[in-house]
Formats: structure tokens, sequence, C-alpha cells
């Protein structure tokens, strides 16, 4: 489980993330939404201890990251694939991640197996491809065999086949009752991965709802009817107190009224439909309504505020031997 309780991180006179409080809870894949410089990066850099948050706090199973004995077999996480050192041989650099976590060798083999890389081991990571790269990063991800694992942007760049595995991946960690949180701009992908969400707004929380309440609340939902009567179905319906609108198509659409209510009214008039479907958003439509006034910069809006210089970020991970040093 991971808790945020009033997190907040300034810097200079920007607001990245604003008063954010939230749990990240077990066994669901918890998906980590908000429109670019939202604040997502920032968020997960601070729960992995990577930045110091302004004020508020994070708690990893109920401790603080500096607290936590031999960090990676708390949390694992897929930041950047290109943090890999690519002179170094898939095996070598989870050999390397291993030992300074005191995980047996053997762990190592496991990981290579579970993510297909078991028959490149041997092979320098610096010929991989971007989807050899990010089953690298997951690998390393689960060499703690963590209860808790955080994907930023995991399918960036992927083809369907690599995205199709990481989905059913992310899913049966889940299962396996462990917290999976992500974060995507792929809203489709995320439709299919995600059971929760958390939406960020300009660092403030905006939504923290299962997927299907977050649909349902953010956008609208109405049943689309098309027939070749479409003067006497205006009567059936003016008679049973119906209100529709006509879409371009000459549509019908009519919201606050069931398909199956729409369908019997049709039959009791003998008219000819040739369409009766219910019409939900997608979470992209949703996700545009929620967030349209929290969007930082329009396309062919203001250019990006002066004077953001963003400073080289460590890497996750760096501090690993620090961690487990001291408090071994
Ligand atoms: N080191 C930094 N110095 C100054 N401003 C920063 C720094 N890091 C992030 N910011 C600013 O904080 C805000 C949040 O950035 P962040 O990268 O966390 O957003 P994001 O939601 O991850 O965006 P994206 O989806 O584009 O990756 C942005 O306005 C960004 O410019």
């Amino acid at each position: 489980m991971i808790e945020l309780q009033g997190l907040t991180k300034r810097y200079g006179d920007k607001t990245a993330v604003d008063d954010l409080t939230f749990t990240v809870r077990p066994g669901v894949v918890t998906g980590f939404l908000g429109p670019n410089g939202a604040g997502k990066s920032t968020t997960m850099r601070m729960m992995l201890d990577l930045d110091n948050p302004t004020s508020g706090s994070i708690r990893i199973d109920g401790k603080h990251y500096r607290e936590l004995h031999e960090p990676l077999k708390h949390i694992g996480a897929l930041l950047e694939a290109k943090a890999i050192h690519g002179g170094r041989t898939a095996y070598n650099h989870l050999l390397c991640l291993a030992q300074s976590n005191r995980i047996p060798a053997r762990r190592v083999d496991e990981v290579l197996e579970i993510v297909g890389l078991a028959p490149v081991a041997k092979k320098r990571s610096k010929g991989f491809s971007l989807g050899m790269g990010q089953r690298l990063g997951i690998a390393a991800a689960l060499l703690g065999d963590p209860e808790i694992l955080m994907f930023d942007e995991p399918v960036n760049g992927l083809d369907p086949e690599g995205i199709h595995w990481i989905r059913n991946l992310m899913k049966g960690l889940a299962a396996q009752g462990r917290t999976i949180f992500v974060s995507s701009h792929l809203m489709s992908e995320m439709a299919l991965t995600a059971e929760h969400l958390i939406v960020i707004g300009r660092g403030k929380l905006m939504a923290d709802t299962t997927m299907a309440d977050f649909i349902a609340e953010n956008s609208r939902s109405y049943v689309r009817v098309r027939t070749p009567e479409p003067e006497k179905f205006k009567d059936a319906l003016a008679a049973a107190s119906i209100i529709a609108v006509i879409d371009d198509e000459g549509a019908f659409e009519i919201e606050g009224a069931e398909s199956a209510k729409i369908g019997e009214l049709a039959a009791r008039n003998q008219l000819v439909l040739h369409e009766l479907s219910p019409q939900q958003a997608s979470l992209e439509q949703a996700f545009m309504q929620l967030t349209a006034e929290s969007v930082e910069y329009h396309a062919g809006g203001p250019a990006a505020e002066a004077g953001e210089a963003a400073a080289p970020a460590p890497q996750w991970g760096a501090a690993w031997n620090t961690h487990t040093g001291k408090e071994a």
C-alpha cells in the first residue's frame, strides 16, 4: 500500500504537486492520469525518494522509503529503460542490482525468465530494442519480489505484442495481491488495464475512483437510434414524453431512457429501427471532459513558462547501496 498525505512539491514559486492525499491499494491496477505537466513524474519520483517533498508525507507499507530495509524488496519501479548501463550484459546488470540488495543470484535467472529475456541474458543491453530494454527494466523492478510496483509510461514506444504482454503482466501481479501503480498517456490502454484511477491536474487531485465510476461521472451516456421513419418515431417519443436530439447524421440521441424502453416503444408503434445502441463515453472522452480546464499548455497556447530549468534527475536505484548500507 502507498499512502500520500498532503504531499506538496514546489520549485521556486511553481507548485508542481499540490496537497495530494490518496492511497494506492493492493490487489488492483491503479492508473495514474493527468495532462502533461500535471505532476505525475514528480509524484512518482517522490514516492521513490528521488526528490524531497516540500511538505506532506509518503508511506510505503506504513514506512517512509528511507526506513525500508532493502527497499527493492518492498517497492520496484520502471521509470526509464534508458537508465540501464549499456555496456553490461542483461544478466550482469541485474546481478549488480541483486548483489547490492542482497538478493540471491538465482532470482536473476527467475526474473529473466519471467520477462522473456533468458535467451539474450548474456548479450549486452546496448544492442537491445526498446521493447527488450523495457523488459529488462521490468526485470529489475521484479528482482526483489516486491509487493509494490510502479510503472511510469511502461508501454511507450512498444509494439502491440509488447503492450499486450505488459498489460497482462500488470494484471497478473495485481491478481497476486500486489499494489500496482501505473501512469500512461494511452487512454485506450489504461482503460483495458486499470480498475482504479487517480487523476491529477496542475498538481491537484481531481479524481480517486473506479474506472467505471470515473467514466460514468465525467461523461454523458445516451441511447442512439436510427430509423427510416424518423417522423413517426419523433411522434412516438413525444407521446411518451421522451426528449431526444438529432445528430448530424440524422440519428436520435436519447438521454435518460434505457434502450429496452426505447425498443419496446418502437415495437408498440410498429416502427422499423436500424440501430438501437447504448452509448458510453470512452475513458479518453471522460478524461478530456474532466481535465479540460487544467491542461497546462494547450496546442497553440502560450509557450512554456520562463525560468523552468529542470535539474538533472538522480536515477532511481542510485541510492540503494547507501540506504541498505546505513540501515543494515
Ligand atoms: N526540477 C524541476 N524544476 C522546475 N520545475 C519542474 C521540475 N520538475 C518538474 N517541474 C515542473 O513541475 C510540473 C510537473 O511536472 P511533471 O514532470 O511532474 O509532470 P507530468 O505530469 O509527469 O508531465 P508529463 O506527462 O509531461 O510527463 C511541470 O510544470 C514541470 O515543468
